[in-house]
C-alpha cells in the first residue's frame, strides 16, 4: 500500500484538567505517528500521562489544543456525535476485564458486534463462537465471568475488544491484574488477533515481561513524551 497515512497522527498536543487557578498541564506537546499494523507498547511512571493520552486518542475525552487525528479524522474540536462515532471504531482492554457478570462469555463478546447494530444474530454468533475459539475458551462459551479465572477472562475481554475487527486496539495495563504465564498467554494472543485483522495496538503497560512484542516502545515522562525507538528486544 503506498502514500498510507499514519492511522494515528498527532502533533503539538497539549492538555489540561481543571479551570482558573487550579488549571494543571499534563500533556506537553505530544507528537506521534503511529502506521497501521504497528503494536507499540507506552511506558512511564504513574502519573506521567499515559491514560489521558489513550483516552484522548480513544475518543473518551475531547483534544483541547494541537491535532489527534485518528483514521484521518481530527477529534480536536470535534462535537461529541463524532467523538462517539470514532470510539465505535476503536477495541479496547483494560487492566479491570470490565465484563457483564451477569452476561456469559458468548453474550459479552457478543456485545462488541451489537453497538454496530449491522450484524445479523446467525452472523453476530458464528463471529463471536468462531473468535473464543481462537482465543482458547471453545470449551467455556457460556461460562459466566465468575466462573473463569483472570486470564480467561482477559481474554474474552480481548474477544470481545477484536470480535468487530477495529483498525485501532487501545490496551491499559491488560497484564496487570495477571500472573506472569496469564499475562503472557494474553499478549500473545492480542499480538495473533492484531496481525491476522492487520490492527493497530497500543497498549500501556509496567510490565517488562512483555515488551519484546513491541514494534515500539514510547516512553512517558511528566507528560512528555521522551522516548520514540524501535524495539531492539523484539
Ligand atoms: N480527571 C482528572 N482531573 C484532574 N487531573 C487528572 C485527571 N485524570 C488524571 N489527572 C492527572 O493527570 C496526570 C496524568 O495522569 P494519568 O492517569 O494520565 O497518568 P498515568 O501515566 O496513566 O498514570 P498510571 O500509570 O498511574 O495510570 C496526573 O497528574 C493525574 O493526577
Amino acid at each position: 500500500m503506498v502514500n498510507q497515512q499514519p492511522v494515528i497522527d498527532i502533533h503539538n498536543l497539549n492538555h489540561y484538567f481543571g479551570k482558573g487557578e487550579l488549571r494543571k498541564q499534563v500533556l506537553f506537546d505530544i507528537n506521534l505517528e503511529i502506521d497501521r499494523g504497528e503494536i507499540i507498547l507506552m511506558t512511564g511512571p504513574s502519573g506521567s500521562g499515559k491514560t489521558t493520552l489513550l483516552t484522548l486518542i480513544s475518543g473518551l475525552r475531547s483534544p483541547q489544543s494541537g491535532s489527534c487525528k485518528i483514521l484521518g479524522k481530527e477529534l480536536c474540536g470535534a462535537s461529541s456525535a463524532e467523538l462517539v462515532q470514532a470510539r465505535r471504531k476503536n477495541g479496547y482492554i483494560f487492566q479491570a476485564h470490565n465484563l457483564h457478570h451477569s452476561l456469559t462469555a458468548l453474550q459479552n463478546v457478543q456485545m462488541g458486534l451489537e453497538v454496530h447494530g449491522k450484524y445479523s444474530p446467525a452472523e453476530m454468533r458464528d463471529r463471536t463462537t468462531a473468535i473464543l475459539e481462537e482465543v482458547g475458551l471453545a470449551d467455556r462459551v457460556n461460562y459466566y465471568p465468575d466462573k473463569l479465572s483472570g486470564g480467561q477472562k482477559q481474554r474474552v475481554a480481548i474477544a470481545r475488544a477484536l470480535v468487530a475487527h477495529p483498525a485501532i486496539v487501545l490496551a491499559d495495563e491488560p497484564t496487570a491484574a495477571l500472573d506472569s504465564k496469564s499475562g503472557r498467554d494474553v499478549v500473545n494472543i492480542m499480538q495473533k488477533l492484531a496481525r491476522e485483522q492487520g490492527s493497530t495496538i497500543l497498549l500501556v503497560t509496567h510490565d517488562d515481561r512483555i515488551l519484546d512484542i513491541a514494534d515500539r516502545i514510547v516512553h512517558m515522562e511528566d507528560g512528555r513524551l521522551v522516548n520514540n525507538s524501535v524495539n531492539q528486544a523484539a
